[in-house]
Formats: structure tokens, sequence, C-alpha cells
């Protein structure tokens, strides 16, 4: 597998609903529990990228551009936009879609990087011997 085919198949999406126990008193999803939702679909994204133990060693600004009511439907999207020796960064998109008629607009997005590292902890290259570059 290639770079590309590698970035390609490592492309992460999660669906959920935006039930009441996720919401705050505006009635719109805590913007915390974006977060957390956000940084799991990023590490899910990372680890399929590169099949080895990854670790959050930072997370860039996150915009909340558009509030997600109760009773809608989320997607999160997960892709790799940059590798490096040891780390790689992944950017995730949270999409808000109502549950009956097509609306669906872009809510919040942000980024997030991460590091392989073996079982003592030490830093890794993150990119698997087989890919070509
Ligand atoms: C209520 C219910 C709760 C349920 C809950 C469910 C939650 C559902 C979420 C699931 C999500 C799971 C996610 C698990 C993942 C963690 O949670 S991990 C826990 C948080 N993270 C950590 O503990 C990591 C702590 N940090 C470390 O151990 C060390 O800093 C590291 C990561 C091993 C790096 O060590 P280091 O000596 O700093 O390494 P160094 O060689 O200097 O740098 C290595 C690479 O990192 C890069 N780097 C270092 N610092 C930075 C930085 N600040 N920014 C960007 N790049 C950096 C370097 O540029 C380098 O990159 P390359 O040029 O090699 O590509």
């Amino acid at each position: 597998m290639n770079l590309q085919e590698r970035i390609a198949q490592s492309e992460t999406r999660i669906f959920k609903a935006v039930f009441p126990n996720t919401t705050n008193h505006y009635d719109t999803l805590f913007g915390g529990t974006a977060m957390q939702l956000m940084d799991e679909v990023a590490f899910i994204t990372a680890t399929r990228f590169c099949r080895k133990r990854v670790v959050t060693v930072s997370s860039d600004r996150i915009d909340f551009t558009q509030p997600i009511p109760a009773g809608t439907i989320i997607e999160l999207i997960g892709q790799v936009v940059s590798v490096g020796k040891t780390s790689l960064k992944v950017q995730v998109d949270i999409y808000v879609e109502e549950m009956y008629s097509d609306t669906r607009l872009k809510a919040v997005n942000g980024s997030f990087t991460f590091v392989a590292i073996d079982e003592h902890k030490q830093p890794v290259q993150v990119l698997p011997e087989s890919t070509e570059v």
C-alpha cells in the first residue's frame, strides 16, 4: 500500500444520534462531549493508519461553528492530513444533519497529533515498513 492509499483507507466515519443525555441547558451538544468524540475518532483513524500504539501529544484549535441540537444526527470524519517521522496529524470534522430533512452543515472542526510508541513508551517510526512513499 502506498501513502495515499493508506491515508484513504484509514479515513474513519462515526455516526451518532444526539440524545438529551449529551446536551446542555441550551439543548445543544456539550462542547466537551464533542471533543471526547473527536479524540476517539482521531485515535481510531491514527491507529488504522499505522496499526501501532499511538498516544495523543497535542490537539490544535477546535472551532465550533454551528450548534448541534438534541434530536439531530452527527457524523464525525477523521482523516490523516500529515505524516512525520514518529508523529501524524488527524483532522476531524463534525457534520450535523436534521433527522427528517436533508439539511447537513459542518459544525465543528479541529486536529489532533499522535505519536507512535513502542512497548517502552518511546517514539517509533509511524509509517509501517511496508508503505511505499
Ligand atoms: C465518561 C466516559 C469516558 C470514556 C472515555 C472514552 C474516551 C474515548 C477517547 C478514546 C481516545 C483514546 C485516545 C488514547 C490516547 C491517549 O489518551 S494518550 C494519553 C495522553 N497522551 C499522553 O499521555 C502522551 C504523553 N506524552 C509522551 O509520552 C511523550 O511526549 C511522547 C508522546 C512519547 C513523545 O515523547 P517526546 O520525547 O516528546 O518525543 P519527541 O521525539 O520529542 O517527539 C516525537 C514526535 O512528536 C512530535 N511532537 C512532540 N510534541 C509535540 C507537540 N506539542 N505538538 C505536535 N507534535 C509534537 C515531534 O515533532 C515528533 O514528531 P516527528 O518529527 O517524529 O514526526
